[in-house]
């Protein structure tokens, strides 16, 4: 499991986003021979070594021509969908896109698709934001995690004149999100930082417990009295390499009196809060009621967000909280092509024994999209994994 760590003493913004990831190590020509996929044209990147505030760091710019045509919403997730981008990386950079574009319609009291997206929907915004989801994907990163957002004050200079700070568009973008107010003027946090950093990390924290493998320094443009940088942290937490074990956190609660619709609704929230399962089983409480069993599976980190959202969320009161072993099966992820699309496979080995694990999102969107039966992706992607394993 590969864990991205953004540390923002100095905020965050989409050039530094992608400056802290290329000088993590995301390689700047398969980045680049990524985004020209993209139907865009006009632009130039550019990345280089800069000393801010005497630390080095990576700034990566992009040059474009002057005249931008002015994009809306569904410009832009054309360009992205007409890519030929992995759809995981497309649905990543559109939700980016969305959530800015509600962001800018509700401060600006229009529809996100009326939204013109000014600066933020220049080229320079669809490299920063699609650039960052590829860099995440060439890291191999399962989890994003950021730590809390500094505030600066004062006013800046935009489309519309002068806009207090933080802008309004980040302030809408950052509900939920921990913020705290710092004495510096200028803005730390743009609204494309904002986007990126809330939809893309699983939750908000202290540094995580892993195994550090990569720092990145990604450089902001404005210099102030601290250096301008974006901290990116690598790191993984693997088994333990001679035992195979790992630990995990488990979350429980026993309910008895809520609508079970609820549970549905709590499926979908709980996974993009960093669970890493959710299941109910029949239980018999006190007074003979019928009652489900609520059990949440997480790493530490994600255990404060999903206590919260189950309170919230549910009829519950309190929780159980555990730290248990659990053994792992040496594993290695692999892709292979079926003739419908490319698949992911997590291959597991006990002793020499193979445990060929299609993924199901993959199979399942190509067993859509060909109309075939996924059985069939399936068997496709175990043969495709068998004869590649076997070369
Ligand atoms: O042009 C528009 S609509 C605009 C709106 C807002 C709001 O907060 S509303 C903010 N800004 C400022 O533009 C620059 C560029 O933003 P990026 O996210 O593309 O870096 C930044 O200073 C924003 O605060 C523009
Ligand atoms: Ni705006």
């Amino acid at each position: 499991m590969k864990i991205a760590y953004f540390h923002c003493p100095a905020g965050i913004s989409g050039d530094m986003c992608l400056g802290a990831l290329v000088d993590a190590g995301a390689d700047l020509n398969e980045l680049q021979h990524r985004l020209a996929l993209l139907p865009l044209t006009g632009y130039n990147i550019s990345s280089s070594p800069v000393v801010k505030g005497g630390i080095s760091a990576r700034k990566v710019s992009v040059e474009y021509a002057e005249h931008q045509p002015h994009r809306r919403l569904h410009d832009i997730i054309e360009i992205i969908n007409q890519s030929g981008l992995s759809p995981e990386i497309q649905e990543k950079s559109c939700a980016v896109f969305c959530r800015l574009a509600e962001a800018e319609a509700k401060v600006h009291g229009t529809t996100r698709e009326d939204v013109h997206f000014h600066e933020v929907g220049a080229v320079d915004a669809i490299i920063d934001i699609v650039g960052t989801v590829i860099c995440l994907s060439l890291l191999g990163i399962d989890q994003v995690i950021s730590s809390p957002l500094p505030m600066g004050h004062g006013f800046i200079k935009c489309a519309h004149g002068l806009l207090p700070l933080p802008a309004p568009a980040t302030q809408e973008l950052l509900k939920g999100a921990p913020v705290y107010g710092v004495d510096v003027e200028g803005e730390l946090v743009t609204p494309t930082g904002a986007s990126l950093i809330t939809t893309l990390a699983q939750s908000f924290g202290p540094y995580p417990e892993m195994r550090l493998d990569a720092v990145g320094r990604g450089a902001g443009t404005k210099n102030f009295a601290f250096p301008n940088l974006l901290t990116v942290s690598i790191g993984s937490r693997d088994a333990h390499p001679d035992t195979g074990r790992e630990q995990i956190m488990v979350l429980e609660t026993a309910i008895d009196d809520m609508n079970p619709e609820i549970f549905s609704h709590l499926w979908e929230v709980v996974f993009s809060l960093g669970a890493l399962d959710m299941y109910l089983t029949a239980v018999q409480m006190k007074k003979g009621r019928p009652g489900s069993l609520l059990t949440l599976l997480c790493r530490s980190e994600a255990v404060d967000p999903l206590i919260q959202t189950v309170l919230k969320e549910t009829s519950s009161l309190g929780i159980r909280i555990r730290r248990e072993d659990r053994f792992c099966c040496p594993r290695q992820k692999v892709t292979v092509r079926t003739r419908f699309g490319e698949v992911s496979i997590k291959i597991g080995t006990v002793e020499g024994t193979m445990n060929i694990s299609p993924e199901y999102e993959d199979c399942r969107k190509l067993a859509q999209f060909h109309q075939v039966p996924l059985k069939e992706i399936y068997l496709e992607a175990i043969t495709s994994a068998k004869n590649t394993l076997q070369k």
